[in-house]
């Protein structure tokens, strides 16, 4: 399996929240939205995916590696944004970026185009020679995205990435991400937009109270509606049968 795969992926915090028992796979070349209410556990799992956290039980996969023991051979495969867009506030747009290339395995000469490339593509040209600190959050939203995306990962997993985006920040990343499906990356994308998830998403997976209950389908017209079923069904269980 060469894109994202969890199998059984179990971690559990102290006092009972977390995911458990997730199965969850993404194929290259396509865009698979995570869906589900605050606190479901989108961010807990990302970060096992990552090899953030590491499972109580179970298997996570990205490009076929464990994120726990690829060491920096993942560099250059995956991109990322989970938590807060990483940056150094001291450096320009520029700057970081070309930081970001180097640490995701862009060879030396080829990070200048690299970088020009990703700041026409998420409209940042205009930013590149301000500090990371002075930008605006949708611009360091921006930068982040830019430097998860910028050396054409085969395997992307981004936690929310509309967050703090403008409308044209919303379109441009989603025709950067339409554009590396097409080139063969395997996306994951948490959001709570199910109306964007459905203008981009190849497949919806729900995630409740930290298990997978279910899957939409991203051209259903009843989406929300579907969503809150499976959820509220998921719920009424969970009463009826305690965890
Ligand atoms: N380090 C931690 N220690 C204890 N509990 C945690 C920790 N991290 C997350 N949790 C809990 O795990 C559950 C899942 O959190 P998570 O951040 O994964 O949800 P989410 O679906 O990403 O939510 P949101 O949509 O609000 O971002 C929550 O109940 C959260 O409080």
């Amino acid at each position: 399996m060469s894109g994202i795969e969890a199998v059984g992926a179990t971690r559990l915090f102290a006092g009972g929240a977390g995911v458990r028992g997730v199965d969850l796979r993404v194929e290259e070349g396509r865009i698979h939205a995570l869906v589900g209410l605050n606190g479901a556990g989108k961010s807990t799992l990302m970060r096992l995916l990552l090899g953030m956290l590491t499972p109580q039980s179970g298997t996570v996969r990205l490009a076929g590696l464990d994120p726990r023991a690829s060491g920096t051979a993942l560099g250059a495969l995956v991109g990322h944004l989970v938590e807060y867009p990483l940056a150094y506030g001291e450096l320009t747009g520029r700057a970081n970026l070309e930081l970001g290339a180097r640490l995701h395995g862009v060879a030396g000469p080829r990070i200048p185009q690299t970088v020009d490339a990703v700041l026409d593509e998420l409209g940042l040209r205009r930013y590149a020679e301000v500090r990371a600190r002075r930008m605006s959050l949708g611009n360091r939203q921006r930068l982040g995205l830019a430097s998860a995306l910028q050396h054409h990962p085969r395997v992307i997993v981004l936690d929310e990435p509309t967050n703090a985006l403008d409308p044209s920040g919303v379109i441009l990343l989603r025709e950067a991400l339409l554009r590396r499906a097409a080139a063969g990356a395997a996306v994951l994308v948490s959001s709570h937009h199910l109306d964007e998830v459905a203008r981009i998403a190849d497949d919806i997976t729900v995630i409740n109270a930290g298990r997978v209950i279910g899957g939409l389908t991203p051209g259903d017209r009843e989406l929300e509606h579907a969503f809150f079923e499976l959820v509220h069904a998921d719920d009424l269980a969970r009463e009826e049968v305690p965890a």
